[in-house]
């Protein structure tokens, strides 16, 4: 069984030292306040999408971010390069203003079935070549700590896109999937994130999960909603190792400054 690595590297301000290979990395604006690190996602990504409404963030919220400078110039300097959605949300000036500057507007408003991020997923898979994507990393920005149906729907598009790698973001913590086709490499970034951390069955009960480098570590442990799942656990080394019989969520704190 191979081994996925993980790493939070694109929180860090300069170039990570570690010398695997750096992933390519996509940024995804959800309808919600903007992390405080919005700014150093957009910097790292290749490709800025926003989820209908996040367009009004990035137009509203971004500019506050840099008080000293000028709004326009900062809405200038960071535009999105595609607004998709079901178009409900976001403002027609702020649809007006990307669209002379260029962004590419996709409206999907008859698609009530699928929600804004599934959406910007499904984009940047199909636009994404085949050679690209298993270097690709998606970076969705705002996906928790608002409406519970929202953050379900958000964890729900990890479960949906599963061979894709797709990181859920607040100022708070990071969600991602760890599949239960490999086994699993956490490589912690504790200038930045930590040491809280979770480990959470999706789906289906695991029978069995095995780690090392947590305080609580599992050892060909079963997990289930309504029995043992895995909150408030702690990492105690740099490498965290995981492999279960499910796919599973894991979710680490992320340091405040
Ligand atoms: N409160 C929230 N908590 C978490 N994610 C959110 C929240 N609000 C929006 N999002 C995310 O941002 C995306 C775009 O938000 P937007 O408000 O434009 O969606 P929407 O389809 O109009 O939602 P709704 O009609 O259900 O209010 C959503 O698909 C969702 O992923
Ligand atoms: C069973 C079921 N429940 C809810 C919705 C509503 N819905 C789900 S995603 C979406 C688009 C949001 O931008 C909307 C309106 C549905 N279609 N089917």
């Amino acid at each position: 069984m191979d081994v996925m690595t993980h790493s939070s590297s694109f929180l860090l301000p300069s170039i990570p030292t570690d010398n695997g290979p750096s992933p390519s990395y996509a940024l995804i604006v959800l309808n919600q306040r903007l992390p405080r690190f919005t700014p150093l996602l957009w910097t790292k990504a290749q490709l800025r999408i926003c989820a209908d409404g996040g367009a009004n963030r990035v137009f509203d919220e971004l500019p506050q971010l840099f008080p000293h400078e000028d709004v326009l110039d900062i809405r200038n300097r960071y535009k999105p390069d595609v607004i998709k959605g079901d178009m409900d949300s976001v403002r027609q000036e702020v649809i007006d203003f990307y669209t002379n500057l260029g962004t590419k507007i996709i409206d999907e408003s008859y698609d009530q079935d699928s929600t804004d991020l599934c959406k910007c997923v499904a984009y940047i898979r199909d636009s994404t070549p085949n050679l690209e994507k298993s270097n690709l990393c998606i970076l969705v920005a705002g996906a928790l700590g608002g409406r519970f149906d929202h953050e379900i729907g958000n964890i729900n598009v990890l479960c949906r896109f599963s061979t894709m790698r797709i990181v859920l973001l607040t100022d708070d913590c990071l969600i991602l999937l760890l599949p239960s086709t490999h086994r699993h490499e956490i490589l912690i970034q504790s200038s930045v994130e930590g040491p809280h951390c979770g480990l959470i069955p999706i789906g289906m009960p695991s029978e069995r999960t095995t780690t090392t480098g947590l305080k609580w570590n599992l050892s060909d442990t079963g997990m289930r909603f309504g029995g043992l799942i895995s909150t408030s656990n702690i990492v105690i080394e740099e490498r965290i190792t995981v492999q279960s019989d499910s796919d599973l969520l894991w979710t680490i704190s992320i340091k405040t400054p």
